[in-house]
């Protein structure tokens, strides 16, 4: 379970810039939850998923990961509990170490030193299986460097990588949204499998209404680094981009102007 208790965030407190980013936001995600996070430009979704990943501090606040208090993890502890796949392909990986040492490295994720890199047999047994999976034919090409692989390609690895050590909790921050939308729809039914057979807990950013709506259990609103909407179970199963932008403006009493909230 993941409990995100009065979590606020204030960039550049005191000075002329001063950003609240996060306002009080309360969220409980329960073990196994798939929940897809909306908002528009600056709503404070990136800053949620730092301050769970331990790249951003929070002001005031609480954060559990698997009932840990996240600001008393060690970094590797934070390694171990917290997976997260980027929106910029080559932010996941190295892109000039081989296929197999990136999955060897995520693989030793939050492990002790000394077991890192080497690729035994086993493992890369268990690399290839994985990579075969994704039928892309990349299990026969173990040893090419990361920067050979597409941009798709290489957020399909991503997503194994982020996976192959077990985590409390994935981060998938706006994951599909520099690929193109054949790429986009196959890193995103690949989303869909490794959750369901891992059944990790995911937070998964998303500009696309659409994508929020068909993917997951629940759906989470943010706006001005608050929480406006939260919807699961036979609410959620029946609406539609249309209810959720008028609940939007309902709630807010203001219109919507982020057309990139549309798109897909
Ligand atoms: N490191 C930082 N220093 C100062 N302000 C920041 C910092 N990071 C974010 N902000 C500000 O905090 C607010 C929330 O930003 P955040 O990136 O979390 O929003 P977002 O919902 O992810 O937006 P987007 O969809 O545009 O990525 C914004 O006003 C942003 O400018």
């Amino acid at each position: 379970m993941i409990s995100v208790s009065g979590l606020e965030v204030v960039f550049g407190a005191g000075t002329p810039l001063e950003k609240r980013a996060l306002r009080g936001v309360d969220l409980v995600v329960p073990a196994g939850q798939f929940v897809s996070v909306i908002g528009s430009n600056g709503a404070g979704k990136s800053t949620l998923l730092g301050s769970l990943a331990g790249d951003v501090k929070p002001t005031r606040g609480t954060i559990e990961i698997a009932g840990q208090d996240a600001a008393r993890l060690s970094g590797n502890g934070r390694a171990r509990a917290v997976a997260r796949v980027f929106q910029d392909p080559l932010a996941g990986s190295c892109g000039a170490l081989t296929i197999e040492e990136n999955l060897a490295l995520a693989h030793a994720r939050g492990k002790r030193r000394g077991l890192g890199l080497a690729v035994t047999s086993s493992r890369r047994e268990l690399f290839r299986e994985r990579l075969k999976e994704l039928g892309l034919g990349l299990e026969n090409r173990l040893e090419d460097q990361m920067a050979l692989l597409s941009g798709g390609q290489r957020q399909a690895v991503s997503l194994i990588m982020a996976t192959l050590a077990r985590a409390d909790l994935l981060l998938l921050d706006e994951h599909t949204a520099a690929l193109d939308p054949a790429m986009a729809e196959f890193v995103m039914s690949l989303t869909e499998r490794v959750i369901g057979e891992t059944g990790v807990t995911t937070l998964m950013v998303t500009h696309s209404m659409r994508q929020a709506l068909d993917h997951g259990d629940r759906t989470v609103m943010l706006h001005e680094g608050k929480v406006v909407l939260d919807v699961s179970g036979d609410e959620r199963r029946t609406m539609q981009v249309e209810d959720l932008l008028h609940m939007f403006k309902r709630m807010r009493g203001q219109e919507l102007d982020d057309d990139a909230l549309l798109i897909g």
